[in-house]
């Protein structure tokens, strides 16, 4: 049976549901918005600092945390620590961005202040690490 054949009644009560999933759906992407706003911070207070990216320690006490959560709104614990951690990694791989920018930042404000800067760009994160 092909969606418009059904019966009007179901196709309400789909039509509701849909409207609730698009809901929460922009609330997601809202939600992941404001989360990596949070955590461009984070990644340009640990550039400044020169900590490092990731945090397996407080990876793990959030994947916990979750984990307990989840199972408390009868959600998979699995699914939930698939997708933190799914998150995670991309935040990481900001993070390492943000460091490698400051890093190459320093560089060239080093030139600058040694006279150098008109002879030449700063280097790339491969030379200079090679
Ligand atoms: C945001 C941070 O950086 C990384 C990303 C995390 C996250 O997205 O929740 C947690 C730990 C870190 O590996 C942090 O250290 O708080």
């Amino acid at each position: 049976m092909s969606t418009s054949e059904i019966d009007a009644t179901v196709r309400a009560e789909l039509n509701r549901l849909r409207e609730s999933i698009d809901n929460i759906d922009a609330a997601v992407v809202h939600m992941l918005a404001e989360r990596f706003k949070a955590t461009q911070q984070v990644g340009r207070l640990k550039a400044d600092h020169k900590l490092p990216p990731a945090d397996p320690a407080r990876e793990t006490r959030q994947i916990t945390r979750l984990r307990e959560l989840a199972q408390s709104a009868n959600l998979d614990p699995a699914f939930a620590e698939k997708l933190l951690n799914f998150i995670i990694a991309e935040v990481i791989r900001h993070h390492e961005r943000i460091a490698e920018e400051a890093e190459s930042g320093q560089a060239e404000n080093g030139q600058a202040e040694n006279g150098q800067a008109e002879s030449g760009q700063a280097e790339s994160g491969q030379a200079r690490n090679a």
